[in-house]
């Protein structure tokens, strides 16, 4: 019996009478094959992948498994449409906390059509994939029994800040839901989920390693998937933190050329969960700004801003409000 997914975190949904993916109980992820090419790149990423003997097996496990492809019925009701056939990276948890980053500070790429790349270049201005090299596209941050989950609106999400990032990523690891305004996060999970030698961290190291290397493929606009179960970290068992990256639509071929766009992005998300696990309290970049609007007079006019640029910790400009969303941006 098929489904809507209950821990989709960004993307195309299947809710409201529209085309998206589906699960099972068996732990498959179907995701519908979208008209125009992207339904037809992504399937052809996956048979290459996986089939790709040079790929060595620690980095084929941050991949979810390929099973193919097969005709559903589309959740829209438009009828049958073949379906990619995937692993389902969340269906052995019950409650878990995920975050889709998308990686690169560009995700449009030169073989795209004009009208997509300036949708693109649009929505990299205005988010921190441009400042950062990525940006959340969407979360959920398992509270508790009562709480249930935190689960920002995605459009607020992705307008976030460089420092309002930072506070996000520490969110994802801390045992005090953001919607408390009193209290900073604790970052009381870091050292389990980031940290350790199977942690998030060094998963994410492990694909830097890949993507120095690796010239076969350029990840356009995919993203990590962060994902792990809270109540592990409580009862004090091994963390089952995981790393997965998904959405390969706009994937296209390396030519012997190393992914500079997803290596530079990569490096960026690194250095923040780095940062959060060896100065939890401390600010991440040198000149913390106060607001996105700060973000993007750096952008444009580099050199008139280095005056304004202020050095106070702004983490405490951002406060949430009871209903989970961030005031003050
Ligand atoms: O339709 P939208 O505006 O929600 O845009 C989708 C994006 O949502 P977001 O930017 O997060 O709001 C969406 O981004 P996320 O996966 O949610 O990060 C995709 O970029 C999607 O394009 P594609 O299916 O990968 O080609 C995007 O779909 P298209 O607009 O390219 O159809
Ligand atoms: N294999 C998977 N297992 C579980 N959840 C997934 C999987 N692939 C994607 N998702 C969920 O679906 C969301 C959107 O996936 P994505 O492939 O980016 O779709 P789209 O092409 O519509 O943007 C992700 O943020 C994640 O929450």
């Amino acid at each position: 019996m098929l489904k809507v997914p209950d821990h989709q975190v960004a993307g195309h949904q299947a809710r409201n009478g529209q085309l998206g993916p589906l699960i099972d109980d068996s732990g498959r992820f179907y995701k519908p094959l979208q008209d125009d090419d992207r339904g037809s790149k992504e399937v052809a990423f996956y048979s290459s992948f996986s089939s790709n003997t040079r790929v060595p097996d620690h980095i084929r496990r941050l991949f979810p498994v390929f099973h193919g492809t097969q005709l559903l019925e589309a959740s829209d009701g438009s009828g049958l449409r073949p379906h990619l056939v995937l692993e389902d990276v969340v269906s052995s948890r019950s409650h878990p906390s995920v975050m889709d980053i998308k990686i690169g500070s560009r995700t449009w790429y030169p073989e795209a059509s004009e009208d997509y790349i300036q949708r693109c270049f649009k929505k990299d201005r205005e988010t921190s994939s441009l400042s950062l090299g990525f940006r959340i596209s969407g979360l959920q941050i398992y509270g508790n029994e009562e709480s249930g989950f935190w689960k920002p609106e995605r459009k607020l999400v992705q307008n976030l800040s460089a420092a309002d990032v930072r506070v996000v990523l520490k969110n994802f690891v801390s045992s005090n839901l953001p919607v408390d305004p009193n209290s900073d996060p604790d970052c009381s999970f870091a050292a389990s989920v980031y940290g350790g030698s199977t942690g998030i961290l060094a998963q994410l190291l492990e694909l830097k390693a890949w993507f120095e290397d690796q010239t076969m493929y350029h990840l356009n606009s995919c993203s990590v998937l962060l994902v792990y179960e809270k109540e592990k970290v409580l009862k004090g068992e091994r963390s089952d933190a995981e790393v997965k990256l998904i959405d390969f639509a706009h994937v296209t071929e390396g030519k012997d050329i190393i992914d500079h766009n997803f290596l530079g992005g990569l490096c960026s998300l690194i250095k923040f969960i780095s940062e959060i696990l060896t100065s939890p309290d401390e600010c991440t970049t040198k000149a913390c700004l106060r607001d996105s609007e700060r973000d993007k007079e750096i952008l444009t006019s580099p050199d008139e801003c280095t005056t304004k640029v202020c050095l106070q910790d702004s983490d405490k400009n951002t406060n949430y409000s009871e209903n989970g969303t961030i005031e003050g941006m």
